[in-house]
């Protein structure tokens, strides 16, 4: 166990830099040529299975035209090596937008129709590669393949395969792409594409918008596709419409779900296991269609995540045998060290008769209420009421039948829940919605997706913008943990956590983006009572800081200690609106509410029938 501390004692990147630094060597290891080719393929399969883990791994989406942006990538580079433009730098480029615009292209429609249709575009697309080298034959060389090509050029200088220049060419454009989809997939965007790939609710509820999203998933996957094949054109400086055939797309996908669809590393694996292994034999080839087949039907259900989820739960077994990881219980923090909430703006919020069916439920019937800054509305109301709905039509996810929604000035009813989320509005779930293999600091600090925005192009080049954000989104992310007392378990995995720390969780994410108004969906079910507490600390905070604070909540007590006002819905309409003394003592509120009669109930207040019925239940 000493060893393996020592190991993870060693920063993370240092084994992908050995082992880049290691495959550069290979040649000047002694290597053969027969070699360096496997080796070099193996490479160039890497960078489109990268593509494919990006959209169907990170994005959930999954889009079989990696093969095609492939062949657009190969002809783009043939074409122009054949015009006299022969410098890889400059083909690569071409190769590499090429294949992104034939991404956008084919997305578009795809995401557009929904549910499998990008699937299916994408593997007709495939599919109909052949013919439309076929169709262009004049240009492409149709069926017998494009020739001719004449040698790669660096800045004027021609690549000698001999002394292994074009080899090193091929693995560092790997290493550099590699790089890059690592930057990607760590930053906030790839914590999106993951948020998304689980919960598209979810996503947009933290101002993710899905299309959008999805498009640049497949879209920013089919450039590394096509940097793969303007080095493929280059290698034998021939190409036959058969490498980018059906063939090729099933390798891809079985090399894929091989080495682990949502890992940059298991694209690498699954590329040279399939490159180096099978792919070698000649007569593999005959039969590889029925392989890839097999594998995909077989492996698709044995090996659900791949060589990387073998490899990631062997590490965390390892972890646990070292005592690297922590225990899951909320640390109370000191008296008087709870960090201070920055001063919120909070905006008005107000919602106007609004009405809802679901079929013949009439789940909303005209019900409002009016959220102010710096205080605690709360909704309450029996089973059904009502509660949860109101909510989903102010985050927009329901569309209103009929109604208005007011975010201060902003008209928000109808609008897609991502636009609401950057109008202001945060919220947690009833049921706490945590993206999966995310620590649980990169799930707090995915609350601040659209805050402090940074652009794509920033994050994969790490420029000095992403890095302020990143610090900010951290150190947010950081201090929100503080507040719900959870500072020690960061490193853990969030979906890992018992009920009630997931709850304090999604707390925590809604709280860093400094929430105009705040809705809290039953936040407090599940929690003990020190965490209650610290929850309601917090709530107090926030209010204090200047939000609007919507609480649905079961919890009367805790209704009551927080709230300024509160909302009563019984069968999808306001029934009671007021002060906490008012609506406590209101005879429709205990009689809907509770079922308890005025009579029955004599002087009786709600708090004092909810502790009449936990002491039932205790004894
Ligand atoms: N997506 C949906 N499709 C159909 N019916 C729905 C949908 N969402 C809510 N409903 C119905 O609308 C009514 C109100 O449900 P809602 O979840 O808003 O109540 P609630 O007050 O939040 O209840 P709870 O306290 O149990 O969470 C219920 O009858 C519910 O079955």
């Amino acid at each position: 166990m000493q060893i393996w501390r020592s190991l993870r004692a060693v920063p993370s990147w240092s084994y992908p830099l050995a082992l880049a630094v290691l495959v550069l060597l290979l040649p000047a290891l002694g290597l053969d040529f027969a070699m360096t080719r496997q080796v070099q393929l193996a490479c160039i399969l890497a960078l489109v299975v990268s593509g494919l883990s990006l959209s169907l791994g990170y994005a959930g989406e999954l889009a079989l035209g990696q093969a095609a942006m492939y062949a657009a990538g190969a002809y783009t580079a043939g074409l122009m090596s054949i015009a006299g433009y022969t410098d890889i730098v400059l083909q690569l480029v071409a190769a590499g937008l090429v294949a992104l615009a034939v991404g956008i292209v084919t997305g578009i429609p795809g995401l557009r129709l929904g549910s499998w249709s990008l699937a299916m575009t994408s593997f007709f697309l495939v599919l109909l590669v052949p013919d439309i080298i076929a169709v262009f034959g004049e240009t492409t060389g149709g069926r017998n393949g494009l020739s001719g090509l004449e040698p790669a050029t660096l800045f004027g200088h021609v690549l000698d395969p001999e002394n292994n220049e074009y080899y090193l060419v091929v693995v560092v454009v790997t290493i550099a792409w590699f790089a890059v989809m690592r930057n990607l997939v760590v930053s906030r965007h790839g914590i999106a594409f993951r948020t998304l790939k689980q919960s598209p609710v979810l996503a947009s509820s933290v101002g993710v918008s899905v299309f959008r999203m999805k498009l640049l998933g497949y879209a920013i996957g089919a450039f590394p596709a096509g940097l793969a094949g303007a080095l493929f054109a280059n290698i034998d400086m021939y190409i036959s419409p058969e490498a980018f055939g059906f063939t090729f797309a099933t390798a891809v996908l079985a090399a894929c779900i091989l080495g682990g669809a949502a890992s940059v590393y298991g694209a690498v694996v699954g590329a040279a296991i399939m490159q180096l292994g099978p792919n070698q034999s000649a007569d593999f080839q005959e039969y590889a269609l029925v392989f890839y087949g097999g594998f995909l039907i077989v492996g698709g259900v044995l090996l659900s995540g791949g060589l990387a989820k073998l490899g990631k739960a062997a590490m965390a077994r390892l972890d646990r045998a070292a005592g690297l990881t922590g225990a899951h219980a909320a640390a109370p923090a000191a008296e008087g060290t709870r960090p201070v909430v920055d001063p919120i703006v909070g905006e008005r919020l107000v919602v106007e008769g609004i009405a809802k069916a679901f079929g013949g439920n009439q789940a909303l019937d005209g019900a409002s209420l009016t959220a102010e800054p710096g205080q605690v509305t709360a909704l309450i109301g029996p089973n059904g009421s009502g509660k949860t709905t109101m909510l989903n039509m102010i985050c927009g996810f329901y569309k209103p039948d009929s109604g208005r929604i007011l975010v201060g000035d902003n008209e928000v009813q109808g609008q897609s829940p991502d636009r609401v989320a950057r109008v202001g509005v945060a919220r947690t779930f009833q049921t706490p919605n945590i993206p999966e293999h995310v620590t649980v600091l990169e799930a707090v600090a995915s609350g601040r997706y659209s805050t402090d925005r940074v652009s794509m192009f920033a994050t994969v080049l790490r420029l000095p913008r992403y890095r302020r954000v990143r610090a900010a989104d951290l150190a947010e992310a950081e201090r929100a943990l503080e507040m719900v007392g959870m500072s020690h378990l960061r490193d853990e995995t969030a979906t890992a956590l018992p009920l009630g720390m997931r709850r304090l969780l999604e707390v925590a994410r809604s709280v860093v983006a400094g929430p105009r108004v705040l809705l809290l969906d039953e936040v407090a079910s599940g929690l003990d009572e020190d965490e209650v507490e610290r929850l309601a600390d917090l709530i107090r905070d926030l209010r204090d800081a200047g939000a609007t604070v919507v609480l649905v909540e079961h919890n009367f007590r805790l209704v009551l200690e927080l709230a300024n006002r509160i909302v009563v819905l019984a069968q999808g309409a306001v029934i009671a609106d007021g002060s906490p003394a008012e609506i406590e003592q209101n005879p429709r509120v205990l009689s809907e509410y509770l079922g308890v009669s005025v009579e029955a109930g004599g002087a009786r207040t709600i708090a004092d029938e909810e502790a009449a019925m936990s002491t039932e239940v205790k004894s």
